[in-house]
């Protein structure tokens, strides 16, 4: 029988390193009729470093068994190796909301791709503190939500997009540009993704092209990484750079740039969607 995302699971596992895991995780998965599509892997050391797998497998009756074979693996393997895991079905589709403020480029990007199929994932809301860009997101078929943001409502503001966010897997920010306190962002821990328009580390903060044409880079990029607490300072998932000259204006950088900032943005989240990004100790391990 062919199989389908219906019967497709992935597997992310990080645990310390010792010999044997590849063989209990894949006994595990053959003894419960599953078949292993791709198993990728990484250690930090040579031995004794900290251990990184994802494994996708296929399995009849995957949504039937899929809660005998979460537990049974946690009661088992898992234990056994005391492994941070997740188990999640392809079938399963994340639901996504956006947060943008007027900058529309890397907003159309995910909107366009998904309206292609080529993001596996319902955009369920984009969510503003500006009226801008609600014509061109109602465009696509999707509830477009202001929420003023001011110094002074900055908490009731965030508890009105939490709660407008509720039941989302993950949140773009697609050029937000409101810093998220710490308490909304320990909501959701991990499942908050940015473009930062530099090449982080540099140039963090506001106006990041204004701040490469002072300096004279000969380089511009773009960085997705999860939202921290400290601005810009999130794990990592993805970047990219270009080259750029002296006879660039910050206008120039800046309509450069934002062409990486779609790439770099639609890979970030494609990865995520597609289970392929771990983080540890505030970085990631991409099975790309
Ligand atoms: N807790 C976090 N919140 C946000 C992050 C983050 O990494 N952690 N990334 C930013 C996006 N961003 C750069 O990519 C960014 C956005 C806004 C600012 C900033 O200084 N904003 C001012 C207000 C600006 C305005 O009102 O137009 C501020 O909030 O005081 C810097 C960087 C999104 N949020």
């Amino acid at each position: 029988m062919p199989m389908t995302a219906a019967h497709t699971a992935r597997l992310l596992i990080t645990c310390a390193d010792r010999p044997g895991i590849v063989q209990a995780v894949s006994s595990f998965l053959y003894h419960h009729g599953a078949n292993i599509i791709s198993l990728d892997q990484y250690a930090t050391e040579e031995q004794g470093g900290t251990y990184f797998m994802r494994v996708e497998f296929a399995l009849d009756r995957l949504q039937e068994v899929r809660d005998v074979l979460t537990r049974s693996f946690g009661d088992t393997v898992a234990a056994q190796y005391q492994m941070s895991w997740q188990l999640t079905l392809v079938g399963d589709i994340k639901k996504v909301g956006i947060l943008v403020s007027k900058y529309d480029h890397a907003l159309l990007e995910l909107l366009w791709r998904w309206s292609r199929g080529l993001l596996p994932c319902e955009i369920t809301q984009v969510v503003s503190n500006h009226e801008d860009l609600r014509d061109a997101v109602e465009r696509f078929g999707v509830p477009y939500h202001v929420v003023k943001v001011t110094k002074e409502n900055k908490v009731e503001a965030e508890a009105e997009i939490h709660e407008l966010m509720a039941g989302n897997d993950v949140l773009v920010l697609a050029r937000y540009m409101q810093i998220l306190s710490s308490e909304f962002v320990e909501k959701w821990s991990y499942r908050v993704i940015n473009i930062h328009h530099s090449f982080l580390p540099a140039f963090v903060g506001a106006d990041p092209y204004r701040q490469a044409y002072e300096k004279g880079v000969k380089l511009i990029g773009a960085t997705a990484h999860y939202v921290t607490a400290d601005l810009d300072q999130g794990p990592i998932i993805e970047q990219a750079v270009e080259r750029v000259s002296h006879r660039y204006t910050v206008e120039d950088l800046r309509e450069l740039g934002e062409d990486v900032e779609r790439n770099v943005l639609t890979r970030a989240v494609r990865w995520h969607l597609e289970d392929r990004v771990i983080v540890h100790d505030n970085k990631t391990i991409v099975f790309d």
